[in-house]
């Protein structure tokens, strides 16, 4: 893992915006896997900014959504699609139909899964993958305990993530209690990760990720294993590390 420690909250969306915009010039072609929460709002925010200020067309681009809540529909403020909408496509000129999420309403869910999975790969697989990480260690919504083998699936959320993400919905009997996501391999299967870590609560979960130890119990773990993944983190979310090295 190529490890960027960076000052702040901003410095890293700036940094993290910076990467993805170089790979959205370079390439021709290129699929994007992106993801939501609080950690990456300012990389998007960032990302249009560039997009503006270069005349840069994401019309080249088409984008795969790591996971989406099952139960609400698109236009519910609180599903993802409405996040990458107000956050992001809604401001470049990417095409609406390259724009992929699961459909958490779908009639059949396992049915979407195996679509969702089939979509990435006709696509050619995911030039670069965009990560956040729960403070248990959860990427996309691979609780702990999920087989690193696993691909696109249907989800029960842990009372712990659904309580991190209580602060957007009125009260916490609204977080749905499943989502789909992409699977884990399916996010190993990404050409290139970049995750990005920011603040106090993420901490743990970074001293974990760096103790080299790979586990199912610590899903970002496995990210040990992959050969292309860039950490970008700020000073509060290694500052346990930074503690433990200096022991
Ligand atoms: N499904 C999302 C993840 O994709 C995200 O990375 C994580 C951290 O969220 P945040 O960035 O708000 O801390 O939790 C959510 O549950």
């Amino acid at each position: 893992m190529n490890i960027i420690h960076v000052k702040n909250y901003e410095e890293m969306s700036q940094k993290a915006a910076a990467l993805l915009f170089e790979r959205i010039q370079q390439s021709p072609k290129i699929t994007l896997g992106l993801a939501t929460g609080g950690t990456p709002e300012n990389t998007y925010t960032a990302l249009i900014a560039k997009a503006k200020e270069n005349g840069q067309s994401f019309s080249h681009v088409q984008t795969f959504n790591l996971d989406e809540y099952v139960g609400l529909p698109a236009e519910d403020k609180n599903s993802y699609r409405h996040y990458m909408e107000q956050r992001l496509f809604d401001h470049i000129d990417i095409p609406k139909e390259k724009t992929h999420l699961p459909n958490g309403m779908a009639p059949s869910l396992e049915e979407e899964c195996r679509a969702y999975e089939n979509m990435i790969a006709d696509a050619g697989g995911i030039d670069i993958q965009l990560l956040g990480i729960g403070s248990n260690g959860h990427i996309g919504f691979n609780e702990p305990g999920t087989p690193f083998s696993s691909k696109t699936h249907v989800v029960e959320l842990a009372e712990e993530t659904r309580k991190a993400n209580a602060r957007y919905f009125p009260t916490l009997e609204d977080v749905p209690k499943q989502a789909i996501t992409m699977g884990i391999q399916t996010i190993m299967e990404a050409k290139e990760i970049l995750l990005l870590i920011s603040g106090k609560a993420k901490a743990e979960a970074f001293a974990k990720l760096c103790s080299d130890e790979v586990t199912e119990a610590f899903p970002a773990s496995i990210l040990n294993k992959h050969p292309n993944v860039t950490v970008i983190a700020d000073e509060e979310a290694a500052s346990v590390y930074t503690q433990k090295a200096h022991l």
